[in-house]
């Protein structure tokens, strides 16, 4: 069974400490992060918005109950599978359909019981508080607290019942893997998509420094690695500027540019700006694209906030009327599978259909960013897709149909780290279950592909 990440908590029978029926909670300090985390809950589940978009209103709430609301939702986004067959294991009729927000407030429960290191009765209490808030709801507050209470009784034999079951990774996604990578690497992944990842960042500078500051270690690419972070926003050096939050492997393709001091480079879906950060952080002349609006508007604070400038630009990179560039970076947009330990809910969001759609969609835009650049200029291409078809095949075909492209292999002595990473081919392929350092919680990247082509 995959452990459940709540290490300080053992999985043992009741504690003594479950509420006795529906009862206030010992506090209400926690409920406006609960409040948050089943309204962010349900727009995921039931209004198709993403994880991210779902917190983008920070509903007046303090840093530290963002936060928490926060590991609640991408908790029951990890776990769903498992959540939803426990769930409906202790349902004699399941949730009520005529009330869909119930399943909702029950999950943001599970979630908390299961596989957080918050107490019974602070779990259950709060949810039965959430129940009696809404009208939606409130009818359904003595089932909340009865199927909850239970659930924290019974915590170990109805977790042990699911745990062998791979629930929590759609099939289809799981077959895909094990084409790719084989049963082994397939399962690594799948494994470590269950354990709530570090919070990586970038720094402009002094890595080993910030690493102090903020608790953290360096990892052998440079990026600093920090547990248990809580809010971003309220660490030392973030509202100075000093670093970014990227996550290890997305950290690596711009740097396979090189030196990219004073010349002009356009990064062409650059939203929200962790590759731009990077680039021109670097000296670049950076242009940065992206077609959407409100991820730009999050591109220029993010760079403000940085103190490092860019030519920012709305635009279709498809269609872009632009340059020539010295060097150009394509992160493309993508399945974005390998990025599910960061992003759960896109295991539930994707479609098996959706990879040949946005391959047809990065065909394109590699073929037109080939025609921006000068001759003698690189393209990095990248996609955060385990999807083969997102990247190897990307680049193989680009290869097979154009005589003005080379591939540039990767060197392991370019840049610390990245040897474990360099394909025999010579591109860069990470998988979440890589970068094994101890536990799971310390260990794990996102999945990248990047290549590297000369127009000749
Ligand atoms: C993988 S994200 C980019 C992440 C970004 N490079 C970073 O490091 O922060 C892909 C981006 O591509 C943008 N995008 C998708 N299709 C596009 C197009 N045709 N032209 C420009 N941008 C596009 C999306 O809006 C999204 O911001």
């Amino acid at each position: 069974m995959k452990a459940p990440s709540r290490p300080n908590r053992p999985h043992g029978p009741a504690r003594g400490n479950g509420p006795r029926g529906p009862q206030r909670p010992a506090t209400s300090a926690g409920l406006p992060a609960r409040l948050l985390a089943a309204d962010a809950l349900d727009r995921i589940l039931r209004g198709n918005a993403s994880l991210e978009d779902a917190f983008i209103h920070d509903a007046g709430l303090e840093p530290r109950d963002r936060a928490l609301a926060f590991r609640i939702v991408a908790t029951a986004l990890r776990r769903l599978g498992t959540l939803r067959a426990v769930l409906t294991a202790l349902m004699e009729r399941g949730a009520p359909k005529s009330a869909p927000k119930v399943e909702t407030v029950l999950l943001v429960g599970a979630a908390q019981i299961l596989f957080m290191d918050v107490p019974d009765h602070a779990a259950v209490g709060l949810s039965v508080d959430i129940a009696r808030g809404d009208n939606s709801t409130a009818g359904f507050a003595g089932l909340i607290n009865a199927v909850l209470r239970r659930l924290a009784r019974e915590r170990e034999e109805r977790l042990a019942a699911f745990a062998t079951l791979g629930l929590d990774t759609p099939e289809w996604l799981r077959q895909r893997w094990t084409k790719a990578y084989g049963p082994e690497r397939a399962k690594a992944i799948t494994d470590i998509l269950s354990h709530e990842p570090a919070l990586d960042i970038t720094v402009k500078s002094d890595a080993a420094g910030w690493a102090e500051k903020l608790g953290g270690e360096v990892l052998p690419t440079g990026t600093v690695r920090v547990l248990q972070a809580g809010a971003v926003r309220a660490l030392p050096g973030y509202e100075d500027g000093e670093w970014w939050v990227q996550d290890a492997a997305a950290a690596l393709p711009a740097r396979l540019l090189g030196d990219v001091a004073g010349k002009s480079v356009a990064d062409l879906c650059a939203a929200p700006g962790g590759k731009t950060a990077q680039l021109a952080a670097a000296g670049a002349k950076v242009t940065a694209v992206d077609r959407s609006g409100p991820r730009l508007a999050r591109l220029s604070e993010n760079l403000a906030r940085l103190k490092l400038t860019a030519d920012v630009r709305e635009a279709d990179a498809a269609s872009l009327k632009a340059g020539p560039f010295d060097a150009i970076l394509l992160d493309a947009p993508c399945t974005a599978t390998g990025t599910l330990r960061r992003h759960p809910d896109i295991a539930w969001a994707k479609r098996p259909s959706d990879v040949a759609t946005l391959a047809a969609v990065q065909a394109g835009l590699i073929d037109h960013a080939l025609d921006l650049l000068k001759s003698g200029g690189l393209l990095v291409y990248a996609t955060c897709s385990l999807e083969p078809e997102e990247g190897e095949a990307q680049v193989a075909r680009v290869l097979a149909a154009r005589n003005d492209v080379e591939r540039v292999p990767l060197k392991p002595e370019e840049m610390e780290g990245l040897a474990p990473y360099i394909t025999p081919e010579g591109d860069l392929r990470t998988l979440p279950c890589d970068l094994v350092r101890g536990e799971p919680e310390r260990s794990g990247l996102d999945g990248f592909f990047a290549a590297r082509l000369r127009k000749r």
